[in-house]
């Protein structure tokens, strides 16, 4: 396995202002024994980038487009993203797939253009409460792990997020057992699909990580580290979320 990850999600929030939680973060964490990756709106790539200097915090995009360039008013390529300093990007996030229609074969096509740009992928996942109540959420997520992941994934070029909609933003969160059943199904089919090296694609879990569930969550088997939203916002809140994962290592 590579090194544990975690990974802020700024989703449509921050200014030049904020730049400052980031150079408090630089400064907790000059040496971390884990990944740690924020994800700005794309207006901040470039200056968090810049900011960071040569420090070990990585900078990722929200979404790319899976073109590299051409005539499409308003996104990003992911070759845009690598040369503001971006190492990843996250694609198939929920509130995508819900806000601008992205299907699975969508989310892959941008998967693959970011690999191609020499980024990593970070591809979400994730049922609805419908889904969950139904008793289908397995078997959702395990079609979106197959139909969101390109053929080319390794664990170097590509991180899983499992996001289950109904903890995004609301302050609920699956039991372990639920986290555990399906970071456990989830590891199983990428053993299956990529072979061995799969067992090092490092599986996020994401949806209401705080810093006072963040242990209990990085306990469960399977679970490789964090998608975190709002409490990546602030590095009082994402610091110690870092340090729960750090204590596991
Ligand atoms: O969507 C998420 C991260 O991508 C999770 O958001 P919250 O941590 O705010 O629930």
């Amino acid at each position: 396995m590579g090194r544990k990850l975690v990974a802020g999600n700024w989703k449509m929030n921050g200014t030049n202002a904020d730049l400052k939680e980031i150079e408090a973060l630089g400064i907790a964490w000059a040496a971390p024994r884990v990944d740690i990756v924020v994800c700005p709106p794309a207006t901040l790539v470039s200056r968090m980038a810049f900011s960071l200097g040569g420090q070990p915090i990585r900078v990722g995009g929200q979404d790319c487009h899976a073109a590299a360039s051409g005539a499409h008013t308003g996104d990003i390529s992911a070759e845009m993203l690598k040369e503001a300093g971006a190492r990843y990007v996250i694609v198939g996030h929920s509130e995508r797939r819900a806000d601008h229609h992205e299907t699975d074969d969508m989310v892959r096509a941008k998967a693959e253009a970011a690999h191609k740009a020499g980024l990593t992928a970070i591809i979400c996942l994730g049922e609805s409460l419908d889904q969950r109540e139904a008793g289908e959420a397995l078997d959702v997520v395990s079609g979106q792990l197959a139909a969101s992941l390109p053929e080319g994934a390794t664990a170097a070029n590509t991180v899983v997020a499992y996001e289950p909609i109904w903890a995004i933003g609301t302050g609920k969160v699956p039991s372990t057992e639920q986290i555990a059943e399906l970071h456990g199904a989830l590891r199983a089919k990428l053993v299956e699909r990529f072979g061995e090296d799969a067992k090092g694609i490092r599986l996020l879990y994401g949806g209401s990580v705080k810093p006072d569930n963040a242990a209990e969550i990085f306990a469960v088997e399977n679970v490789d580290g964090a998608l975190v939203g709002g409490a990546s916002l602030k590095s009082t809140d994402f610091s110690p979320i870092i340090s729960a994962l750090e204590s596991t290592v």
